[in-house]
């Protein structure tokens, strides 16, 4: 379903700034797998989302979405398809709109015209329908203005905003680092949700190794902008964060400090 063929990406390339982000990245998502993605800082995490997003097009490489060659397409133009939620909760949503006009945004977006017409009782129903699932009492609050929800309600609706138009790919960067611990568990829980009721094919960056373990159906580890580790869900199943910390240093030769993988 997504398919990221041999990507390198380098910023400043010639000059006393060059940095190499990824190294002839390969990385194929099977329709409905759900990949994290765990890495020292500066591993190239970022960048390989924003390759898959078209916010940056790769200096070599190509991107396939469903069979499509998408590398040349820019973020708006994929939008249909790929939907990304960020670690900042004000990035996902407009506060001054109420929530009944974000999600109204979020549906226009996922359709070919982009027609606005207007929020219909029907979609009022089906927002409220949605935002039920989320089990944070929202659907009351329709007219409510989103600036005034919190960090992680916020979170929340990004991600059902992001997902109920249901893209082809869900990319999500970092998306609960910003919360408090039970926010954080909260999205955490209605992402696996989310992705499980849409089959969604989704990459998931998170500094939470534990995290990294517990969801998904597998398991990346990027190293200066290589995967240096691919685990599958029968194998992530058993490993513990002892054991990526032991494999990282295995691997590299190097030894990892914690808390640079570690919220
Ligand atoms: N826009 C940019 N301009 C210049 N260099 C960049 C840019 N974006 C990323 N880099 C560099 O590319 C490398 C990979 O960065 P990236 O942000 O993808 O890593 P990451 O794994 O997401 O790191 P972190 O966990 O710290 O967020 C780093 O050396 C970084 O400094």
């Amino acid at each position: 379903m997504l398919r990221l063929d041999d990507i390198t990406q380098t910023f400043f390339a010639g000059t006393a700034n060059e940095r190499v982000a990824l190294r002839g990245v390969t990385l194929a998502l099977e329709p409905g797998e759900f990949v994290t993605v765990i890495g020292s800082n500066g591993a190239g995490k970022s960048t390989l989302l924003n390759v898959a997003a078209g916010k940056l097009r790769p200096g070599t490489g190509t991107v396939t979405v469903a069979g499509a060659d998408v590398t040349a397409l820019a973020d708006h133009q994929r939008a249909r398809d790929v939907a990304r939620v960020f670690q900042d909760p004000m990035a996902g949503t407009a506060p001054h709109m109420n929530i009944e006009e974000n999600l109204a945004l979020a549906y226009e977006r996922g359709r070919r015209r982009g027609l606005r017409r207007g929020v219909t009782a029907a979609k009022r129903e089906l927002f409220a329908r949605e935002l039920a699932t989320l089990e944070l009492g929202l659907e009351p609050r329709l007219k409510a203005k989103v600036g005034m929800l919190s960090g992680g309600q916020r979170q929340a609706l990004s991600l059902l905003m992001a997902t109920f138009s249901h893209p082809k790919i869900l990319l999500l960067d970092e998306h609960t680092a910003a919360l408090d611990p039970q926010r954080a568990e909260l999205v955490a829980r209605l992402t696996a949700e989310a992705v499980e009721r849409h089959h969604l094919t989704t990459l998931m960056v998170t500094h939470n190794m534990e995290q990294a373990l517990r969801l998904g159906t597998r398991l990346v580890m990027m190293h200066e902008g290589r995967i240096i580790l691919d685990l599958d869900a029968a194998t992530k199943a058993t490993t513990t964060v002892a054991d990526l910390l032991g494999e990282f240093e295995k691997i590299k030769g190097a030894r990892l400090d914690d808390r640079t993988m570690l919220q």
